[in-house]
């Protein structure tokens, strides 16, 4: 992939998520993170090779920013893709109230994106994200910006989510532990390229405990082994 002004972003990629696979990026800033998401949303063409999404794959996008719209409720946000997709109020309002249901916020429906914790407008990103039941999801850091506590807390209802559902997905992140903790396989990027690739061999879904064994310090200081030499 190369940008109009002549930056080279990235070179021999060969990256397939299958469905119902968690994969998820990790790499320096500026390897091409963002640069691969935004190929698989379709916001970017490629300069050379291939890029193929399933036929009428339904993708959606989670930010760090969780983008919700500040004059509409946590309902009516979530409403927002339904209303977006023509589907009749009843159903996009019964699948905007399952959403933040699933996501634990059926106490907050109404609430305004400003009476709401960093955690929970969040939540309501990813609800949005879920209700068009996406074959692929994006995650471009997500948690980056929560304190450790939520973040932990949002890692374990996005695995339960991920486990119930089984989007595919790809999620890029600045920690090996969340990497390892949520997805199937991670792919370790150097600059430009992925460097190596580690799968990830438990059943979802995965108890929060996972995180606190031997074999989880063991498979993250692989991860960061790795990082280390392709950065
Ligand atoms: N529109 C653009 N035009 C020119 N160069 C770009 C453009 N977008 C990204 N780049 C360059 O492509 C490279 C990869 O950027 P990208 O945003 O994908 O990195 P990243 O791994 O997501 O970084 P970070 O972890 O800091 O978010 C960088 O060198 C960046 O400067």
């Amino acid at each position: 992939m190369v940008f109009e002004d002549g930056t080279r972003a990235l070179t021999g990629i060969d990256l397939a998520v299958a469905p119902g696979e968690l994969v998820t990026l990790v790499g320096p800033s500026g390897c091409g993170k963002t640069t691969i998401l935004r190929l698989a949303a379709g916001l970017l063409a490629p300069t050379e090779g291939e890029l193929t999404v399933a036929a009428d794959a339904t993708t959606s996008f989670v930010f760090q920013d969780p983008t919700l719209l500040e004059w509409r409720t946590a309902l009516r946000n979530v409403e927002l893709v339904g209303e977006l997709r023509g589907l009749p109020r009843e159903e996009r309002r019964a699948r905007a109230l399952a959403g933040l249901d699933a996501v634990g916020l059926a106490d907050a429906t109404a609430k305004h994106p400003r009476q709401l914790s960093g955690g929970m407008r969040m939540r309501v990103s990813i609800a949005r994200a879920l209700v068009s039941e996406p074959e692929l999801a994006l995650f471009d850091e997500p948690f980056g910006a929560l304190d450790e506590i939520t973040r932990l807390h949002l890692q374990t209802l996005l695995q339960d989510l991920f486990a119930a559902r089984r989007f595919g997905a790809l999620f890029i992140t600045h920690s090996v532990s969340e990497a390892v903790y949520l997805s199937d396989r991670v792919l370790v990027m150097g600059p430009g390229t992925i460097a190596a690739e580690v799968p990830v061999p438990w059943e979802h879904p995965r108890s929060p405990e996972v995180r606190y064994t031997a074999e989880f310090a063991e498979l993250t200081g692989h991860v960061s082994r790795l990082l280390e030499e392709a950065s």
